[in-house]
């Protein structure tokens, strides 16, 4: 919503409790010149609860439904309305499905303590840190989306309308002040609206139906403590959170995080994933940039959220940075060198190729960077397969299934910042 040009006023034709859409917002599902309160039944416009808010001459309107995942919670989708070609990866369609479909689930009285808690963290804000050990590949947290608004939003609306937008997208809300509660990051936040800056700050980029959206998950899952995968045999447990200040929202970026969000565009849901065994005090942290990127870099992304890292990778010594730098630089160099070696193709630059492979896998390993592993882990079984050793080249081909499946269980669709 920071795009568009500044306009000091502009004419917001607010339809919430008005005659009529604008003509070319006129849809046959939602009828125009009907007068309704979030308290009618059968509402034409069902799933919303409200006749859908749009914004004077732009394309693009708020959907709201108040109970998904209970009545003081809800969704807000800013989209256009889908219509025609765009009816197939409108995230309005497919959530007006999810709201039909599924009768919102019932709040439950699940007392489970969280395995973590909201604290201080010295030039970061707050942040959230394991009181138990949390083992890799379980499941600590799940989150649902609030507001999902279309990542093109910002370039297509002036300024004055994304924020109208983005306002009745939030106050139509019964968890509006959670939302609110978030963490804001603006210089200038006496003239930025607390849900932009909410929004700037936290959003993760989601993808519904090949289409690119920001999410914001303000709040808590509601129910189980289940068993949502089994990995070599042992249960791996879902644990919801409990408090509404421990969101998935509160955890802080590291350039070699412990864990993983995954989104879910079928339930709209974003869980996290422990990469490796997190013991009790250590904090919880996810990347908000591209895995695997050298420090130069990782710094010009993360100024899109306005703050210089202070995650333990950045906070090295300058050699030992330098060195980890090195090493993530050499895990494409020796992949472009495998390349060649394998268009080669014959037996000892294959053994070659296996050589130089296992020393990025290692490289990748030193890095943190889990979710490449179960890749290379495959393509170095294919490595040894074509250099001659079916048997390692299976063992590491299964290896890398179970890692990657690790990390895909719960997910659904394309998540993380
Ligand atoms: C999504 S919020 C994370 C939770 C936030 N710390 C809070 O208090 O609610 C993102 C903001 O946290 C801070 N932050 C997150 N990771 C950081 C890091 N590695 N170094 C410094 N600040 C960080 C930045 O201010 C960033 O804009």
């Amino acid at each position: 919503t920071q795009n568009g040009p500044q306009e000091a006023e502009i004419n917001q034709q607010h339809l919430y409790g008005t005659d009529c859409l604008p003509g070319p917002l006129q849809l046959d599902s939602y009828p125009t010149c009907v007068t309704a309160t979030s308290d009618d039944d059968d509402l034409p416009w069902a799933p919303w609860t409200y006749r859908p808010y749009c914004a004077g001459d732009t394309n693009y309107c708020v959907f709201t439904n108040t109970d998904f995942r209970g009545r003081d919670k809800g969704v807000s989708v800013i989209d256009v309305p889908p219509s025609g070609t765009e009816n197939a990866t409108s995230a309005v369609t497919s959530i007006a499905k999810l709201l039909s479909s599924r009768p919102p689930a019932p709040e439950s009285a699940d007392t489970t303590s969280p395995p973590y808690e909201l604290r201080d963290m010295p030039g970061k804000g707050k942040g959230l840190i394991a009181t138990r050990k949390i083992s890799r590949g379980e499941v600590f947290m799940v989150d649902y989306a609030a507001v999902v608004a279309d990542t093109k939003l910002p370039g297509r609306v002036r300024q004055a309308q994304g924020r109208q937008l983005l306002s009745e997208a939030i106050e139509r809300l019964p968890g509006a002040d959670e939302v609110l509660s978030l963490a804001r990051s603006s210089p200038d936040p006496d003239n930025v609206p607390a849900g932009e800056d909410v929004m700037t700050t936290n959003s993760f980029g989601v993808e519904i139906n090949g289409k690119g959206y920001m999410a914001l998950f303000p709040r808590i899952a509601v129910s189980l403590f289940g068993v949502v995968g089994v990995l070599r045999g042992k249960a791996v447990r879902t644990i919801i959170d409990a408090n509404p200040s421990c969101t998935i929202q509160r955890m802080n970026h590291a350039c070699k995080p412990s864990a993983i969000t995954r989104f879910n565009a079928t339930t709209l849901s974003n869980t996290a994933t422990a990469f490796h065994d997190i013991l009790p005090n250590e904090e919880l942290t996810i990347s908000y940039a591209e895995f695997g990127l050298p420090s130069a870099a990782r710094r010009q992304t993360l100024r899109k959220w306005g703050f210089t890292c202070t995650c333990a990778l950045c906070s090295l010594p300058a050699d030992e940075l330098a060195a980890s730098d090195e090493r993530r630089t050499r895990v494409s160099r020796l992949g472009k060198e495998v390349i060649e070696l394998v268009q080669h193709g014959d037996k000892d630059d294959l053994k070659t190729a296996v050589e130089l492979y296992a020393e990025a896998v290692d490289a990748v390993k030193e890095e943190g960077l889990v979710p490449h592993l179960g890749g290379h882990y495959q393509v170095l079984g294919q490595l040894w397969a074509a250099a001659g050793d079916l048997e390692k080249g299976k063992e590491w081909v299964r290896r890398g299934r179970e890692e990657t499946a690790l990390y895909e269980q719960v997910g659904g669709g394309v998540g993380g910042y």
